[in-house]
């Protein structure tokens, strides 16, 4: 256990020795219920009509089964915890938040987010509003969702009269092509004009299979010789974009640490070339990060963002971890929009990130019952 985490080991057990939980017992006055978390209200309608994203395609609409059908593990492992701790029990005892304060310090969540979630809980318990394990469920729920309202803001391409340029940026393997694929793919769908550019020139391999790609979304791809200058691509394709009036520009880039020229100080280059082509682009900074990295996902988003603002994060691999409880403490640390989640190798395993349903995904199969 980190220092910090032995710490803060006993604090909430000692919080909750001063506020023993005889108070909310039953002889204590009759707290008021939580209410059930409210319905989803309708999404606004977006404003700007002429910058409207492409019609989602089918694949996006439909219910959320294939989302929970990928965070089984994470489900199974953190929030599985939270029915072994709570499971059939009708009163909370010391013993039962002590358990939960480990398992929240535990997981992949972070040590700060998950003492903002057990001092909630806590303060909730104090001012008699929870008092049973079903409540703290609740309780729970509604803070992550809460959390993870405040980055829920879904790409939005504007379709104007210039390109919308993404620059894609990420650790070797992330999955920064296949993110590519993806987004293209879905604006392919829907009729837009599209052009990928392989920034990645280190690596032959990662320009083929972004060839390979382009072939089967069906969409442009500009391409420079093994080990060109990635701004010389970059330029190209910013060139071509304008005088052939792409809509979407999605920029591949390298994503190795051990370069001739280090990571960031190239893709400053990048970026660099891209704002002298045309002023606005990259209107997007897409960061592709590995969810099963856990917390070293937080720290690499951060280290991305000092040298290249990020504005927008796609969370990739979440079917194949139990450690998706990081897009949670990544949200309230970062607070940078999350656009996507990726469920998956599938074209349409890339999911608008929406915090409702992806709180819901997450309870999914947390029981609590009333039957000891
Ligand atoms: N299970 C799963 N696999 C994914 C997901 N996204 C990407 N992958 C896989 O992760 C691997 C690496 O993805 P790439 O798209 O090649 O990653 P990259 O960042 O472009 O890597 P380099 O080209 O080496 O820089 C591939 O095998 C992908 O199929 C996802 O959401 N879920």
């Amino acid at each position: 256990m980190s220092d910090e985490k032995e710490q803060k080991a006993g604090f909430f057990k000692r919080l909750f020795r001063r506020d023993r939980i005889e108070e909310v017992e039953p002889e204590a006055p009759a707290a008021p219920p939580i209410p059930e978390p409210e319905p989803e209200p309708e999404p606004e309608p977006e404003p700007e009509v002429e910058v409207l994203a492409p019609e989602e395609p089918e694949e996006q609409k439909p219910s959320i089964f294939r989302l929970k059908k990928g965070l089984v593990k994470t489900r199974k492992g953190f929030l599985g915890g939270l029915n072994e701790v709570l499971l059939g029990k009708k009163q909370l005892d010391e013993q039962m938040v002590v358990r939960l304060e480990e398992l929240l310090v535990t997981s992949d969540i972070g040590v700060k987010t998950a003492y903002q979630l057990l001092e909630s809980v806590q303060d909730r318990i104090k001012r008699r509003e929870v008092h049973d394990p079903e409540m703290v469920v609740h309780h729970l729920k509604s803070v992550m969702k809460d959390m993870l309202s405040e980055v829920e803001a879904p790409l939005r391409v504007g379709y104007g009269s210039e390109p919308f340029v993404v620059m894609v940026i990420g650790v070797n393997g992330s999955g920064k092509t296949t993110t590519i694929a993806k987004i293209a793919a879905r604006h392919k769908a829907a009729g837009r004009k599209v052009l990928v550019a392989a920034g990645d020139t280190f690596r032959a391999a990662a320009v083929e299979q972004l060839q390979i790609w382009a072939d089967r979304v069906g969409c442009s791809i500009v391409k420079g010789k093994e080990k060109a200058d990635p701004s010389s691509v970059v330029f190209e394709a910013m060139d071509r974009a304008i005088k052939e009036d792409f809509e979407l520009v999605l920029v591949d880039t390298a994503g190795r640490l051990h370069t001739r020229v280090p990571l960031m100080e190239e893709l400053k280059k990048v970026k660099r070339t891209m704002e002298k082509k045309l002023q606005s682009a990259p209107q997007e900074t897409l960061l592709v990060i590995d969810s099963s990295m856990g917390q070293n996902a937080i720290l690499q988003a951060r280290t991305f963002n000092e040298a290249i603002p990020i504005t927008g994060i796609a969370l990739t691999k979440l079917d194949g971890t139990a450690k998706g409880g990081v897009v949670v403490g990544m949200s309230n640390e970062l607070k940078i929009p999350i656009r996507y989640v990726g469920i998956g190798e599938k074209m349409d395993d890339l999911r608008d990130f929406n915090a409702g349903e992806f709180v819901e995904a997450l309870f999914t199969g947390v029981d609590i019952s009333d039957e000891e």
